[in-house]
């Protein structure tokens, strides 16, 4: 496998969040996406973030800040066929900006398992998580036919373009996303 580049997903808009920048939104003191970036740097060669506002506030991670290529906002897709189109190597391991506690080891099971498929995702024991995803730069251009046809739904269109998924059997709170304020102060 050529550099394999973390991406983590922070382009959305938060409404369930109030509106708030998802990501910077702190958790225990630190800003919501620093917990993933901490837990996704050691499991690739290199992180980048896409986001669509604060992109400041972002690159004072150090990383390389990534914006949709969209002008509305059609969802994770958007974000996940950007990053495809900016990585320098072949392959992307996406992670929300809201699952804080996503497992260390995510992106080594995703390697281990995707056999010759060119996307594989993590299932948990109790439901799908497409955002938290291994996917080959290839699957840019059918992507972007998928979105120019009006679909949004990633998971179908991993699944229907050889993609499958991966049970990982971490206890479900590894896989928990962050959406409201209640949220937030839950895992406070
Ligand atoms: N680039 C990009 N990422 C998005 C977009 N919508 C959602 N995401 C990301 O996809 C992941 C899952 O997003 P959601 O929680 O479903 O959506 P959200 O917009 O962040 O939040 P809500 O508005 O409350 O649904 C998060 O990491 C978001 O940052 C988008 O339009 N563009």
């Amino acid at each position: 496998m050529t550099i394999l580049t973390g991406v983590i997903l922070a382009g959305g808009q938060g409404r369930r969040m109030g509106g708030q920048d998802k990501g910077l939104v702190h958790l225990n003191g630190r800003p919501l996406y620093q917990h993933v970036l901490e837990r996704l740097r050691p499991q690739v060669d290199i992180v980048m973030i896409n986001a669509n506002r604060n992109i400041d506030r972002y690159q004072l991670s150090g990383c390389r800040v990534v914006q949709d290529v969209f002008d509305d906002y059609p969802g994770p897709l958007a974000g996940i066929y950007s990053a495809l189109i900016a990585i320098d190597g072949e392959w992307a391991a996406f992670c929300s900006c809201d699952t804080p506690a996503v497992p260390l080891n995510v992106v080594e099971k995703l390697v281990e398992q995707r056999g010759d498929a060119p996307a594989v995702w993590v299932r948990s024991q109790s439901r799908d998580h497409p955002t938290l995803a291994l996917i080959h730069r290839d699957m840019a251009a059918p992507l972007y036919a998928y979105l120019q046809a009006g679909e949004r739904r990633l998971m179908h269109f991993l699944r229907d373009h050889g993609g499958h998924a991966v049970l990982l059997t971490d206890d479900e709170s590894a896989f928990r996303n962050i959406n409201t304020p209640d949220d937030l102060n839950e895992r406070g």
